[in-house]
């Protein structure tokens, strides 16, 4: 284990109605940087009671905000959206040093943030609600949305800049009030997006950033009695907790958890393509995305030919610093998470897996960071903990199935149902495929990673509260339909 010198000097503060306050805790966190360990920033490790109080500003600004109209609510998120430009490069560099993913992946993280803020802007000068027809003549009907409230929004290191805009943007424009609290583990990343907010001149209390660990700032949120509604994205065992307490409240709630996305590659596959998307889709980001591949289900005709292809370009993978621009793969972004991987590759070989490449740890003097070798395991089946459980790092498990159907039902046997890709040139393969699997996000030809800011995303079973994030499906959540009823005498 190397030695962690705090050598920091950013230090962050919590941003609650209207000001940048320090926590009266005095305890600060460090963000670690895991390419080489060292504290690279640090931010407040706050109290229940600083949290009630950035919960009770939010709720004292609500009613007001609620009044401000949706088309100047907007003009607002234009304002963060060019902030957020305005630093670019510097937030996507924080982002590389404090979860490790490469420049370039945080940069285009940081840029698909300042779309999603653009595309919620211009929610403020669309279409709030329907004309139906009355039964009566004489008589207007329409639907009207209105704002819930107090929303907290709880997030993961994963995706420090996408996930709380895609979050806090359409809350903010529909019209509710915010507390974030974002993943301690990439706070420092967050600090400066909440500093976008923060500058932009949102009227005080309307936005509120505070950081602190899970079970207190984020307890104190989930239980306030000011809470309208919450949404999370993160760990299925704090997705079940929440969804209990949120019930109990009649708290409004949205969350995303896990996935173990399957891609299925059938004999009639474009081979190339289908080794390059399970490439992207399992390694990009150290496969620290909800939706990066983990199963890939080989049809038997293709198997060792697809195989071979895909340790062959797997072992080309460069693993490094993000900074550096030859590195294609970070490390894992925490010691916790590279400890998880580094077990699960254990586990999986006391299972019977076969380890065909990668399994180890890259840590010398010279590579001081949470490096793993990108893994692949051959022969597994679907009762195995590494088919099944969330690894959320560099790992995959292959699997052989002789038809498209054995495929499609190795996929489903999984408790999580977030996203799913089929590699085929069979139109007749690829529909069956997007009815039968147990899937939110479903892909022909395509990796199973990523998503589109402008369409609904959640998934099935056990990877979400059943409701849907980002595009339109974003309204649903933020909002509640009045339908107002008008007759002229
Ligand atoms: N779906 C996805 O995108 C993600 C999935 N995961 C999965 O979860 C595993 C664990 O990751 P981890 O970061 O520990 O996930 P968590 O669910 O613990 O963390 C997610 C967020 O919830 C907060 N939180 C933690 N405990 C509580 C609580 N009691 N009340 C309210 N909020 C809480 C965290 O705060 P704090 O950081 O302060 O603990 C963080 O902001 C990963 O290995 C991966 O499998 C993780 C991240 C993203
Ligand atoms: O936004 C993405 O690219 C993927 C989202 C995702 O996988 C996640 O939330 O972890």
């Amino acid at each position: 284990m190397n030695e962690v010198f705090s050598i920091t000097e950013e230090v962050h503060s919590n941003f609650i109605n209207g000001e940048w306050k320090q926590s009266t805790s005095g305890k600060l966190i460090d963000s670690i940087n895991p390419a080489n360990r060292q504290v690279m920033g640090q931010v407040q490790s706050s109290t229940i009671e600083e949290a009630n109080e950035a919960i009770e500003a939010a709720h004292n600004a609500s009613k007001e905000w609620a009044k401000v109209g949706e088309f100047q609510r907007g003009q607002y998120l234009y304002k963060v959206a060019a902030l957020l430009e305005e630093n670019l490069e510097e937030i996507a560099k924080t982002l590389t040093e404090e979860m490790g993913k490469t420049y370039p992946e945080a940069l285009g993280e940081t840029q698909r943030g300042i779309a999603i803020l653009k595309y919620y802007a211009a929610e403020g000068s669309r279409s709030n609600g329907d004309v139906i027809p009355a039964s009566e003549k004489d008589a207007l009907m329409f639907t009207k949305r209105i704002p819930l409230g107090v929303v907290g929004v709880i997030t993961p290191w994963n995706f420090p800049v996408a996930i709380p805009i895609w979050k806090i943007a359409p809350a903010l424009v529909y019209g509710n009030t915010v507390v974030f609290k974002p993943a301690s583990e990439a706070a420092v990343t967050a600090a400066k997006v909440a500093k976008c907010f923060a500058d932009a001149g949102l009227p005080s209390g309307v936005f509120n950033f505070i950081t602190g660990s899970g079970s207190t700032v984020g307890d104190a949120i989930i239980n306030s009695k000011y809470l309208k509604a919450i949404t999370f994205t993160g760990s299925s065992k704090t997705g079940k907790m929440i969804a209990e307490i949120a019930s109990k409240n009649q708290v409004k709630y949205q969350l995303e958890m896990g996935g173990k996305n399957p891609v299925i590659v059938l004999d009639d596959a474009n081979l190339e393509n289908a080794v390059q998307a399970v490439v992207s889709g399992a390694f990009k980001s150290t496969g620290q995305k909800c939706t990066a591949t983990s199963r890939v289900i080989i049809q038997s005709g293709i198997y060792e030919q697809f195989r071979d292809r895909l340790v062959e370009v797997t072992k080309g993978i460069s693993v490094g610093s993000g900074l550096d621009s030859t590195t294609w793969m970070g490390p894992c972004a925490s010691e916790g998470q590279y400890k998880t991987v580094l077990e699960y590759i254990e586990i999986a070989k006391n299972e019977g897996a076969t380890l065909i490449t990668g399994g180890h740890a890259i840590d010398s003097e010279l590579t001081p960071g949470f490096y793993v070798e990108p893994t692949i395991f051959d022969n597994v089946t679907t009762d195995m903990r590494i088919a099944q459980e969330e690894v959320f790092g560099p790992v995959i498990a292959l699997i052989k199935a002789e038809s498209i159907e054995d495929a499609i039902s190795f996929a489903n046997d999984a408790e999580y149902g977030l996203s799913a890709s089929i590699f085929t040139t069979n139109i007749g393969n690829a529909l069956a495929f997007i009815d039968d699997i147990e899937a939110g996000l479903v892909r022909v030809n395509a990796e199973s990673a990523g998503v589109e800011y402008q369409a609904p995303f959640g998934g099935l079973k056990d990877s979400s509260s059943g409701s849907r994030e980002q595009g339109q499906a974003a309204k649903e959540f933020f909002t509640v339909s009045k339908t107002v009823y008008i007759k002229a005498q």
